[in-house]
């Protein structure tokens, strides 16, 4: 649904993409994750036929998206990171003109636009003017436009940035429902959005791929993989009963909420064997964890080693 082939684009003597070579397929949401500068919204500008690439290919939907732009665009919903929707229109009536622009017959126009209005709590501004909308709403009547006429691919440059907590809730169930028919890539600066909605995490920095896993792998290459984590009062006697342990290799105390971590060698999870020796050893501690790994890790360390 989403193809790229080699990619690249320079600005001046800035090489903002890189060879950026990507295949995402229908049900799919994938995370495009990378730090300022990175590359991602050129990358997404070019994929979106916003942008000629310099070098290589894109295609949405099987259509080449600068030499059969118009075909390509009737498939995708591209959600910019800085959407223009300075209109004197109300919402609702903002919501229609996009309705009629995309060409919806009027009957699908208005079950796109109680869609949207209900999965994204429109009701309440639909007869705001857009110019005068806060930034969450701009976002949400963005989002609102870009996805209505359920397009077969979605590509969402930070789609809740600037979004308060009940409302990223919304959006990520809606992109959540929407990936059942459709390829979704989405740039975003949040783990946790990662974790909860991205089975696929594409790591871009300096303006190429440095990884594309599936989120579980990319959990399993951080340190922090099958770490046993527990808070405990008297944690230099915690640490003392496990020191030596088989299989035991070290320790990190949080110096924010005194969790210690015990990491261990090996895949094999050591949970049960810490909890029998701090029993043992009578040394108490509470709300033991296996951890399954940290994501911001191993982002870090890719974009570290990209930069090396
Ligand atoms: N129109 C432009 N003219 C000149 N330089 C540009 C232009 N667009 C992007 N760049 C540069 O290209 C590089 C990649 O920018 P891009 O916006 O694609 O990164 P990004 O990963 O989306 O960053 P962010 O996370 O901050 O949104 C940056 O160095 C940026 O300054």
């Amino acid at each position: 649904m989403i193809q790229a082939q080699g990619l690249c684009k320079a600005f001046a003597a800035i090489q903002a993409v890189d060879g950026f070579t990507l295949q995402v397929e229908r049900g799919e949401i994938v995370a495009l994750l990378g730090p300022n500068g990175a590359g991602k919204t050129t990358a997404m500008r070019m994929l979106a036929g916003f942008l000629r690439p310099d070098a290589g290919q894109a295609a949405i939907a099987g259509f080449d998206s600068m030499r059969q732009g118009l075909d390509a665009r009737r498939r995708l919903g591209y959600l910019p990171e800085h959407a223009p929707i300075y209109r004197e229109d109300t919402v609702l009536d903002y919501l229609r003109f996009v309705a009629r622009a995309r060409g919806l017959p009027r009957a699908e126009a208005v079950q796109a636009l109680e869609a949207v209005f209900a999965g994204l709590s429109l009701n309440a501004i639909a007869y705001q003017p857009v110019a005068t909308l806060s930034k969450g709403s701009a976002r949400r009547v963005a989002l609102a436009a870009a996805v209505m006429h359920r397009p077969p691919v979605l590509l969402l440059d930070e789609p809740t940035d600037g979004l308060d907590p009940i409302q990223k809730q919304q959006v990520r169930a809606m992109i959540l429902e929407l990936s059942k028919q459709s390829a979704v890539l989405m740039s975003t600066h949040q783990i946790d959005e990662v974790l909860s909605l991205c089975p696929r995490t594409v790591i871009m920095a300096g303006g190429r791929i440095r990884l594309d896993r599936t989120t579980d792998e990319l959990l399993q290459q951080s340190r922090y993989h099958n770490a046993v984590s527990f808070v405990a009062q008297e944690s230099i006697a915690a640490r003392a009963a496990l020191e030596g342990l088989s299989g035991v290799s070290g320790f990190e105390q949080n110096a924010v909420d005194g969790r210690l971590y015990v990491f261990v060698q090996g895949s094999k999870p050591q949970n049960q064997l810490i909890a029998e020796r701090l029993a043992h050893r009578q040394v108490p501690y509470q709300d033991m964890r296996l951890e399954y790994g940290r994501l911001d890790e191993v982002f870090a360390k890719t974009v570290a080693e990209a930069r090396a």
